[in-house]
């Protein structure tokens, strides 16, 4: 009722596993824009070393651009970078959503830096699981609308990022494929990847995708609702920010509240289990026979180049 009385606008402030929807304020829309800018980045792109924010005061809209060659894997380093940036943007008032996107015209993320997995100590293994899990729960429990603008291939961790978010556009490219491929490395995707997958297609189509570790060329993607809209790749970003504007007509907070009440038992799942899912992800990934599956598959990708 009191959304935009007097330029007043309810929104839920911080992330949604983390306060839930209990910590709801005002915040002037009207006014902000008139305001000087108060944080260090509003208004002007901020680069780090993987990636870009930009965030436009007008819309309220901030672009991550991942820009990590050659691919966007997901390192430890990556991932620590794009947890702090969500974490600054889910801080910002002014922001209210965010476009993912990369910089490569062909590749959206490979996925898990394979390099991170293989020949590791267990300790620094749990260190990059425990970064990975930050990833996606800053995402998926972002109080803010999420969009993908699936500009490439996004296999693995890279459709994950995707799944995670509120909304998922793609480049209608033939050569462009995304899915959870984790069993064709002889990997097993968790239960929270998984559960991510079911909660966008269902679970059947995701029961047959795992077990397969199915690609989906963007086409099929679209067939399995594994991503909402195909859109030329020069169009995409254009198309982004247009459902974006879409999505932000709708009261803050009710679409918080509603997005929270959705997503909560799932993200809860994980909170709950945070521990042992590293430990898990340890033992697994340490065992020989995973060891060497991990190694043929580098062996193999390097080998596709020549
Ligand atoms: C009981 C058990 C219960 C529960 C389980 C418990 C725990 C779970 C355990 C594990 C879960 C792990 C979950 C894993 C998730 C992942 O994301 S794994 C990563 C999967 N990713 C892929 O399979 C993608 C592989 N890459 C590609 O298909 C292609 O590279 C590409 C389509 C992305 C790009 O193709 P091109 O443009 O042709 O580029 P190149 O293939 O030439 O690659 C360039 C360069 O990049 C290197 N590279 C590619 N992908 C990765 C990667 N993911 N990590 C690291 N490096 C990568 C590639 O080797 C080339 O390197 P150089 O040769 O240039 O050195």
């Amino acid at each position: 009722m009191a959304v935009l009385l007097n330029g007043l606008r309810l929104v839920s402030s911080g992330n949604l596993s983390l306060h839930g929807i209990k910590s709801l304020q005002y915040k002037s829309t009207r006014i902000l824009c008139q305001l000087p800018c108060k944080s260090s980045y509003q208004g002007r792109p901020f680069s780090n070393k993987n990636m870009t924010v930009e965030l436009d005061n007008n819309t309220g809209v901030a672009v991550i651009q991942m820009k990590k060659p050659p691919v966007n894997s997901l390192s430890l380093e990556f991932l620590t970078e794009f947890a702090i940036n969500m974490e600054k943007l889910e801080m910002d008032r002014e922001c209210r959503g965010v476009v993912l996107t990369s910089s490569n015209p062909k590749i959206f993320s490979a996925g898990l830096d394979i390099n991170e997995m293989y020949g590791k100590t267990p300790e620094h293994s749990g260190e990059f699981w425990r970064a990975v899990q930050e990833m996606w729960l800053k995402l998926y429990g972002s109080n803010m609308v999420t969009i993908a603008a699936i500009n490439g291939s996004s296999p693995a961790g890279g459709c994950l990022m995707a799944l995670a978010c509120d909304y998922r556009i793609m480049a209608d490219n033939p050569k462009y494929a995304i899915g959870l491929n984790e069993t064709k490395l002889g990997i097993v995707a968790p239960f929270w990847f998984k559960d991510s997958m079911i909660n966008v297609i269902g679970r059947r189509a995701t029961e047959h995708s795992l077990q397969l570790g199915l690609m989906y060329s963007a086409s099929n993607a679209l067939k399995i609702g594994l991503v909402d809209q195909l859109v030329a790749q020069d169009k995409i970003m254009t198309h982004a920010l247009s459902v974006m504007s879409e999505w932000l007509a709708i009261p803050d907070h009710a679409r918080q509240i509603t997005k929270s009440m959705m997503r909560k038992p799932t993200l809860d799942r994980l909170l709950t289990n945070r521990e042992s899912d590293i430990q898990n992800f340890v033992n697994f990934i340490s065992k020989d026979s995973i060891q060497k599956s991990l190694q043929l598959y580098l062996e193999m990708l390097k080998q596709r180049k020549s």
